[in-house]
């Protein structure tokens, strides 16, 4: 059998930096660009050689990458050992695979256990996949002389190989890095890999969509993707990505850090599976709570240009200035956490207004989609359509307030949170005919930009993740 496992992108639309302390709130979205991992058994049958009772053989296939690394995997101690080239590592899985054995272990009775090590002995077979959306084709599509536009995007193949920045800092020359358009391809494919694991070891059960909404099984997936992904990555971050990733948009506040300090006993010689029994215990006190973009409204995103930043430098500057400057930085957090709570609340006063009164807030839309800010309020003719005119102003002087903040923290802390030339392309894509608002989102910088238009596409949906089993054809 193999299982296929897919999980959104995300896009942080408030509560950048804020986020990483409790108690500020984020809203994220999560986006139709998914990762997918697909696993089955490596071999048909069990070998019979003795060492193979102890060893078991794991492939990670990454067609886009053109990779395909082997490793060994010890069934006594979980550690897996790369026996291919080291150039063609991948933290995360490498992360992933172990951390959701030890969960099968921590949570299985013995005939479990049996049936497991028996499942594992058959190999694992790991292919990932991330859609186009998380990679910049901006190189590729400029060197075939085509214009840069969605169009040219679209008519790449599905999942086409990605490649890499050569990246120059300070004239230095960096490790080459996945050119990535911001989307979280790390933690949806954490998020990917450890469903599909969990799924095909009889851990959770992901099938029936309608199922596993708020189940104690995504819970499972989203304590061992998180975990992974911050053991992965080296720092734990505020997890809105791996968040989204499982369940889909919300409003996220984060998790206290220390319920992954168990994490580190593994280090000090702990079996994983204890390690893994108490993180499953721990006191997980995220909080979620249902967020989606009101009904007629779709994000876009918006590639600018070359360059990019680091959120880990970014992060690292904003909390050198919060120390030097605790007063004016808890001012500025103040007002930003207000801004975005006015966001909020006005997307919020928008899906209830359409709930209420669908056809009114129709009418509304499809008028304000075709003119500029400024005539909106002209468009209202009786006080329930006002009401949907004064909600989408009030989400759009948000925003603007929003990136004032933002902008003004960049600046204090000697980081471009939203640069000069953002600044100007925001703008101008504010004072386009039906775009309700523009911004930066997550941690800003030369990345991409979010744009929330009005009523031109279908309305967005808020995906989460999937899974589907099928019998692959041996
Ligand atoms: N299609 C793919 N196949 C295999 N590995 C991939 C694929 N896409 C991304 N990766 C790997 O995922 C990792 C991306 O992690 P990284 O920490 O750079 O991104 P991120 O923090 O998720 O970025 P962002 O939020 O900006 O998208 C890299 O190690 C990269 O090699
Ligand atoms: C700056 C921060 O709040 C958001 C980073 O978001 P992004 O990776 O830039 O989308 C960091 C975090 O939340 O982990």
């Amino acid at each position: 059998m193999a299982v296929v496992a897919s999980a959104p992108g995300k896009v942080l639309m408030t509560g950048g930096y804020l986020i990483l302390e409790r108690p500020n709130a984020g809203v994220v979205l999560s986006t139709n660009a998914r990762f997918y991992a697909v696993v089955k058994p490596l071999y048909d049958e069990i070998k019979h050689d003795s060492w193979a009772w102890v060893w078991t053989d794991v492939k990670l296939t990454s067609p886009q990458l053109s990779r395909e690394s082997m490793y060994k995997l010890s069934l006594k101690n979980l550690m897996l050992q790369c026996v291919s080239s080291s150039e063609s590592r991948n933290p995360f899985v490498e992360q992933a695979v172990p951390y959701v054995i030890a969960a099968a272990l921590a949570l299985f009775d013995k005939d479990k256990t049996d049936a497991l090590n028996k499942l594992l002995l058959q190999g694992l077979d790991i292919t990932i996949l991330g859609c186009n959306d998380f990679y910049s084709y901006r190189n590729q599509i400029e060197a075939r002389g085509l214009p840069l536009t969605p169009e040219s995007l679209a008519a790449l193949p599905p999942f086409t190989s990605i490649t890499f920045n050569a990246e120059e800092q300070n004239g230095q020359n960096c490790k080459p890095e996945v050119a990535k358009t911001g989307l979280g391809s790390s933690a949806a494919m954490t998020t990917a890999v450890v469903a599909a694991l969990l799924h095909y070891l009889g851990v959770v059960d992901l099938s029936p969509l309608s199922k596993f909404e708020g189940s104690a099984d995504l819970d499972v997936v989203h304590i061992i993707a998180q975990t992974a992904h911050c053991i992965a990555q080296g720092k734990v971050g505020s997890g809105f990505d791996v968040s989204s990733a499982v369940y889909g948009s919300h409003r996220y506040v984060r998790f206290s850090p220390d319920v992954l300090s168990s994490a580190q006993d593994a280090a000090k010689g702990t079996p994983l599976q204890e390690v893994m029994a108490a993180i499953l215990k721990g006191k997980w006190d995220h909080e979620r709570t249902k967020f989606s973009l009101p009904p007629l409204m779709n994000l876009l995103l918006g590639e600018p240009g070359t360059g990019g930043s680091s959120t880990p430098s970014m992060v690292g500057a904003v909390k050198r200035w919060q120390k030097s400057d605790p007063a004016k930085a808890q001012e500025t957090w103040r007002k930003l956490s207000e801004a975005n709570s006015k966001l909020e609340i006005q997307f919020n006063i928008l899906s209830k207004l359409a709930e209420e009164n669908c056809n009114a807030y129709k009418c509304v839309i499809d008028k304000c989609s075709e003119q500029k800010s400024e005539k909106w309020i002209e468009q209202s003719i009786e006080p329930s359509q006002e009401a949907v005119v004064k909600a989408l102003l009030g989400a759009r002087s948000a925003m603007v307030e929003i990136r004032n903040l933002m902008h003004q923290m960049g600046e204090a802390a000697g980081v471009p949170i939203e640069p000069e030339s953002q600044t100007r392309l925001l703008d101008a894509t504010m004072d386009m005919e039906g775009v309700l608002l523009a911004g930066v989102p997550g941690a800003g910088g030369f990345r991409c930009s979010l744009c929330c238009n009005l009523g031109r596409l279908l309305a967005t949906t808020s995906p989460k993740l999937g899974v589907l089993s099928m019998f692959w054809p041996c």
